[in-house]
């Protein structure tokens, strides 16, 4: 694990909280995001109500919060008009929204009497093609006969070197449905000497593989060979399906396990709407999210659907009394 993550997981007290669904609270803000763009549309219209996201997380107990730039792309910029240097100065503006929260959060956290968060890192969202697509794709995996890992490199090559450069403490590539994908995102990595630590966290829909239908094992192979990967996990997926997947990925890996799961309802991509959760079962998230670190997660929030007030049940239940420090790093 890179240095700062490890830092950051020790001083949680061995299980760092990453923040919930930011489309979902941006949206329970008033944001409207039935755009091309989803949440990425909030960096032309809404900016300081990503700033607000951010802070509500943060004051929930994240301990890593991720940027609003999971369906920012240049084409997705540009199809709206945009100039080239434009779209690059959104996804900057993306990190650097986090930034400002996070430094305005810990210096307002300093002068409070008792101080009870950590100083948090800022992720680097980065979506899968499947979500530029927005077509549904991004819970099948299926990117039809003409895409290539050539072809995904190129998608992702510039957005991930403007982002990586906007000065995160981590890249999060985020619900990456298909084998071809992780395999191109590791290749880029390397290619582009990206020297952000990274995670790479899948989707899936049957708690058993990907969304594909591949399995873990095969991508923790590639995985586990790269530098530049520092942790691996699931986001995006169902509750009841995450002990499983961590056991899974246990057994496939030493590197560190982020798992975020969404509420368990599932998206509907073509009506482009939430439907109901299926067989969640009767235990809370946060009593999940306690199961989830004793199987072996290091990092531990949620996804679509989770709010702040999920991240407040869970920071309580995984940091407790250890919270209560700050800590900077
Ligand atoms: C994580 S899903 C709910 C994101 C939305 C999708 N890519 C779309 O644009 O419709
Ligand atoms: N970080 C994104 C992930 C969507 S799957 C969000 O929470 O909106
Ligand atoms: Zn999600």
């Amino acid at each position: 694990m890179a240095v700062a993550v490890e830092e950051i997981v020790r001083r949680a007290g061995g299980c760092a909280v990453i923040d919930g669904g930011f489309a979902t609270q941006l949206e329970a803000l008033g944001a409207d995001i039935n755009d091309p763009l989803w949440s990425a549309a909030c960096l032309i219209t809404k900016p300081h109500l990503i700033k607000e996201v951010h802070m509500q997380y943060l004051e929930a107990g994240a301990d890593v919060i991720i940027s609003s730039s999971y369906q920012a792309t240049i084409p997705g910029f540009l199809a709206r008009g945009m100039l080239l240097e434009e779209a690059e100065g959104l996804l900057r503006r993306s990190i650097e929204l986090a930034l400002e929260a996070r430094d305005e959060f810990w210096k307002s956290t300093l002068r409070k009497s008792k101080p009870v968060y950590n100083h948090a890192l800022v992720a680097a969202s980065i979506g899968s093609y499947g979500a530029y697509l927005a077509d549904g794709s991004e819970y099948s995996g299926s990117y039809g006969e003409d895409i290539s890992a050539e072809k995904l490199k190129d998608f992702h090559r510039r957005r991930l070197q403007v982002l990586a450069s906007a000065g995160p403490d981590l890249i999060a590539f985020e619900a990456i449905p298909n084998k071809m994908e992780a395999q191109a995102l590791v290749e880029l990595l390397e290619e582009e000497n990206i020297q952000v630590p990274s995670w790479i966290c899948f989707s899936s829909v049957d708690g058993k593989n990907l969304c594909s239908g591949e399995s873990f094992a095969e991508c923790l192979q590639f995985l586990n060979a790269s530098d530049k990967v520092t942790i691996v996990g699931v986001n995006c997926t169902p509750p009841q399906f995450i002990e499983g997947i961590i056991r899974e990925l246990k057994k496939q890996t030493k590197k560190a396990i982020a798992v975020y799961p969404n509420s368990g309802e599932i998206w509907d991509g073509r009506e482009k709407r939430w439907l109901p959760a299926q067989c969640f079962g009767h235990k809370s998230f946060d009593a999940l999210a306690k199961r989830w670190q004793e199987a072996g997660a290091s990092l531990v929030g949620g996804c679509c659907r989770t709010t702040p007030s999920t991240i407040r049940a869970v920071s309580k239940v995984l940091k407790g009394k250890t919270a209560y420090s700050a800590t900077q790093i």
